[in-house]
């Protein structure tokens, strides 16, 4: 069955969304945070507890999996949903932003990238018809289409080559399809930071009509108010009948500032990898909690958030915990970010919904500190 969106609302004064994602996994609530689990596993969570966590799509990677335990093992064990024990949806990028941001030493040709495992130094290659065929093997439901993460900054010319190419490579992945597969496939908007250059990306990609879209090339380190630019004049370009998906983003900020720019979908590595190293998302702001201030404190990391570790657990003890390099740290820490972002986005669900979008960003903004 295909993946596709079934717009519920379309706010007033901002471009935002309220939607149901439809995807052979189940029904997600978009706007949606989808966690990343990049090698079969959300770091330190089990599938029960990202259910539990309101977690009804996760992410993977083609380039982690392909490296090992590679997409044939995966396959035989009947594809990602039954090896992880994962029966929501899931959404796994083709590997060529990886690629760029992982192996060095790569070779871009037309054909595809040739590099070296950061595992072991071997000789690696992923083309457009490899990096599909393995997200098929995967069973996944949503596939992204292998394209090329310009980097930032890029010239014009350097960027108007890569978006032709990703053109040329997204339709290699649609020919690798099926007929039924290709309701899987979303394609990946390029363009750098030029106007003109995104609206040939758009143009060239919609023109596929594909089950869905993806805005990539941002959140590469640029500033954030040129990524929103960007998304200002790349958005609007995309089908309002089919999804859209912001790869990387990201911080609580980015995802209001995202959604009100007509933004669907969001992933970011940043709350689990952050929660890893002792920091906590909260409504006020971030809290590091391995610093010195939380060593005293008994209180839960936020006492308005509804989380296991907020209803069980003080900073003091959590600090502790981090410290020591307790693996039981890792765990309440991702549960709390995690719960935090599933929260965040269904308080935004809400606000679409009574079409209070723009007040909530205001109070947002201002309790977690950025509107001074
Ligand atoms: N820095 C933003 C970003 C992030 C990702 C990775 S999103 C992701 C990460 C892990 C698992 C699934 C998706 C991207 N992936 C692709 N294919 N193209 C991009 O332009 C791009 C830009």
């Amino acid at each position: 069955m295909a993946v596709r969106i079934e717009v519920l609302k379309e706010d007033n004064r901002t471009r935002a969304r309220l939607g149901k994602l439809h995807t052979p996994h189940g029904v997600i609530e978009t706007p949606v945070f989808m966690p990343v689990g990049t090698q079969a596993t959300v770091k330190t969570m089990t599938p029960e507890e990202l259910k539990d966590l309101g977690a009804g799509i996760i992410l993977s990677n083609t380039y982690h999996l392909f490296l090992r335990p590679g997409h044939e093992l995966i396959r035989e064990a009947g594809g990602l949903h039954a090896f992880m024990h994962w029966d929501g949806a899931i959404l796994t990028d083709s590997g060529g932003f990886q690629v760029f941001s992982l192996g060095d030493l790569r070779k871009i040709t037309e054909e595809g990238v040739e590099f070296r495992s950061h595992l072991d130094g071997s000789k690696k290659f992923l083309s457009p018809e490899i990096a599909t065929q393995v997200q098929m093997a995967l069973g996944s439901d949503i596939v992204m289409a292998f394209d090329e993460c310009t980097p930032y900054p890029a010239t014009r010319d350097y960027a108007k080559a890569s978006l032709e190419r990703t053109t040329r490579w997204l339709k290699r992945c649609q020919e690798t399809l099926t007929t039924t597969d290709r309701q899987a496939l979303f394609g990946i908007v390029q363009g750098s930071m030029y106007e003109d250059l995104r609206k040939q990306s758009a143009a060239e990609i919609t023109e596929l009509d594909l089950p869905g879209y993806a805005v990539g090339g941002l959140s590469v380190g640029e500033p954030k108010e040129l990524m929103y630019e960007v998304l200002d004049y790349t958005v609007p370009l995309l089908p309002k009948d089919k999804p859209r998906y912001l790869m990387g983003v990201g911080s609580p900020d980015a995802l209001i500032e995202g959604v009100m720019r007509g933004i669907d979908m969001f992933d970011c590595v940043l709350p689990t990898r952050i929660a890893r190293n002792g920091t906590a998302l909260t409504r006020y702001g971030k809290l590091v909690v391995r610093n010195a201030e939380s060593a005293h404190d008994f209180s839960p990391i936020d006492p308005t958030c509804d989380c296991y570790t907020c209803k069980n657990y003080s900073r003091a003890y959590l600090r502790h915990l981090i410290k020591a390099d307790e693996i039981l740290g890792l765990r309440l820490m991702t549960i709390h970010n995690l719960r935090f972002l599933t929260n965040l986005m269904s308080e935004i669900r809400a606000a679409i919904k009574e079409n209070r979008l723009p007040e909530y960003r205001e109070k947002f903004f201002y309790e977690y500190g950025y509107l001074k």
